[in-house]
């Protein structure tokens, strides 16, 4: 790559850019969505939906909430049309939600497309033509007169044609390329066009400033349109949109700046689809409004059903680390990552938080309909104790000691590394399982008795190595007295019998469950786990496992 000469800036900062935006801290509503899926995302697919596709894509984007959908090119194909057609003919279209359509300033394509909306109760039509540097020399080989010229022609058709035509129309113009285009030619042509049309307050204009290619930081946007809305005739009466691509990777940062600097309005699609590197990303521009607290008035709550339709009708994909949307993107792999998350979700269960603040999520997965078992913990050789546990207790309700907690994390860490793989929670309670609960090898615990007097003494029934013994003892409990039993007859010795016990809550029937560790004469810690219906059978179980562990390694 030494072609670097070959390039240069090809963008237009305004002149002295007051870049009053940047004294704003945040986004305090959200701007007038118009999604542009059908249109600008449908004419950028390998293979554009079908009419049965389009219908269904439209009725969802409905039900999130979008009240402005540019439905189509009419004049651009059968498809297209007949679709709007057939929104308007079958009644499809709700009373609050208004369609779009686009077309080029060319008669003939703006006459068919005012004719494919007869009949529709409201519309704003969509005119647009090429004005940056680069159209105006290499593919108009226009004046910028007579680029000018153009829209004003195509502005002046608009209102002859609705005129004569019945119906409610909004009209919108985009000076298309606008990032090419000289800022002071954009705003000429813009105010050409908004003299043709004379907004008024109950006839507003939407003056659309597309980012059709980006070509600059996102300041250098935010600053053309803090310009446009500054110097734009008619400012009062006319709707500020910006139409963001991502050409640079900053389709959001180019939305977000460029409302701080007047934009009302967002033309962009779900997930970004569009062309070439797509349209602004409504989703994540929807949802980072939501996690300042600001309502975007869209209804993700369900994004795994959108992106199936999505995934279905385009053919296209949405990738595992796509804000939001994406498979990955909740979820945390890393053992301080989980032990984080962990944690923060029992402070905010322990605590009357108001706010969310759990380490690692920016929104709370649950409210776009993301699990936190699954999508948020999941396991593999970089995890640790605090997220291996949290899965454990969340699904199994297992709540080991802390102590437990880590020795079983490296039990599953090595077993993800040795296997190179990730393990589901069924996969690591069956490990929980061979490793802990009820060892019967080489001891087989099977019944007990106590006797109380001055302490408690037990005879305690067993097999060990298959053959039937009697092993008895003495303690201050009873479970000291099983314990003193074990390592009189076993010989095996152990100190710092640590305990805990809890009533397993999740599945069915009521069983006690215990954890047991003990640390043998060598220093090595070892624990158990007992279930059982009865609490002391349980401890004893525990026991037992924890000093078949023991027994296991010595051999
Ligand atoms: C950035 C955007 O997304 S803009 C939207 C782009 N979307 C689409 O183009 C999808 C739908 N388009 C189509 O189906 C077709 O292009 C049609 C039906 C609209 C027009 O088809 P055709 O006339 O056959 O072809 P084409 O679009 O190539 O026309 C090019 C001509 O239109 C002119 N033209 C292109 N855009 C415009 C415009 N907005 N206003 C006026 N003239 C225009 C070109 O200069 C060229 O003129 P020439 O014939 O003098 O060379
Ligand atoms: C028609 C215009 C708004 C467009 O799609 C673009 O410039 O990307």
């Amino acid at each position: 790559m030494n072609n670097v000469e070959k390039y240069a800036r090809g963008y237009f900062m305004p002149p002295k850019p007051s870049m009053k935006w940047a004294q704003k801290e945040y986004i305090t509503e959200a701007p007038t969505w118009c999604s542009v899926d059908l249109r600008d995302g449908n004419q950028a697919l390998v293979v554009p939906m079908n009419l049965e596709e389009k219908l269904e894509y439209f009725q969802m984007l409905v039900k999130i909430g979008f009240k402005e959908i540019e439905v189509g090119f009419p004049a651009a194909s059968e498809t297209e049309f007949t679709f709007l057609r057939t929104l308007i003919e079958q009644n499809l279209i709700p009373d609050d939600v208004t369609i779009q359509v686009l077309t080029q300033s060319r008669e003939h394509i703006i006459r068919k497309t005012f004719e494919s909306l007869k009949g529709a109760k409201s519309a704003v039509v969509h005119l647009y033509n090429s004005t940056s540097v680069a159209q105006r020399e290499q593919v108009f080989k226009k004046s910028k007169e007579e680029i000018v010229a153009i829209a004003i022609a195509g502005a002046k058709l608009f209102n002859e044609i609705a005129a004569e035509t019945e119906g409610n129309f909004k009209f919108q113009y985009s000076p298309e390329s606008f990032t090419g285009t000289e800022i002071e030619f954009a705003l000429e042509i813009c105010n050409a066009v908004l003299n043709v049309w004379q907004p008024t307050p109950n006839n507003k204009v939407i003056i659309n400033l597309p980012a059709t290619v980006s070509m600059s930081m996102p300041h250098v946007y935010a600053s053309q349109i803090e310009y446009m809305s500054e110097h734009l005739n008619y400012r009062d009466n006319v709707i500020l949109s910006l139409h963001p691509h991502n050409d640079r990777g900053s389709g959001v940062a180019d939305a977000e700046l460029g409302i701080l600097a007047g934009g009302q309005r967002i033309e962009g699609t779900l997930f970004g689809n569009g062309e070439r590197t797509g349209n602004v990303d409504i989703v994540t521009l929807a949802l980072n409004l939501y996690s300042h607290g600001v309502d975007p008035h869209l209804d993700f709550s369900n994004i795994t059903e959108i992106i199936e339709m999505y995934e279905r009708v385009t053919r296209m994909r949405v990738n595992e680390r796509q804000p939001y949307g994406g498979k990955l993107v909740f979820a945390a792999f890393s053992g301080s990552h989980q032990d984080a998350i962990a944690k923060g979700m029992k402070w905010r269960e322990d605590n009357d938080c108001q706010h969310w603040t759990v380490p690692y999520l920016l929104i709370d997965p649950k409210d776009i309909g993301r699990e936190y078992e699954g999508d948020v913990i999941r396991i593999n050789s970089q995890s640790g104790k605090g997220g291996i546990g949290y899965l454990l207790e969340q699904k199994y309700g297992l709540d080991l000691p802390p102590r437990m907690r880590e020795s079983f994390g490296y039990a599953v860490k090595n077993v993800s590394d040795r296997e190179q793989k990730e393990l589901q929670p069924e996969e690591i309670y069956d490990i929980f399982v061979r490793e802990y609960v009820n060892i019967a090898a080489p001891v087989q615990f099977l019944n007990y008795r106590f006797t109380e007097h001055d302490d408690f003494q037990t005879v305690v029934k067993v097999k060990v190595n298959g053959e039937a013994r009697e092993f008895t003892g003495a303690g201050n409990g009873r479970l000291d007295a099983i314990s003193s039993a074990i390592q009189n007859e076993l010989g095996i010795r152990y100190s710092n019998l640590l305990y805990k016990e809890h009533a397993l809550t999740v599945g069915s029937g009521s069983q006690a469950v215990s954890y047991i560790g003990v640390t043998a004469e060598d220093g090595t810690e070892h624990w158990g786990c007992g279930i059982d219906v009865d609490i002391m059978t349980s401890s004893v179980k525990a026991l037992f496992s924890a000093v078949n562990k023991i027994a296991s390694q010595r051999g």
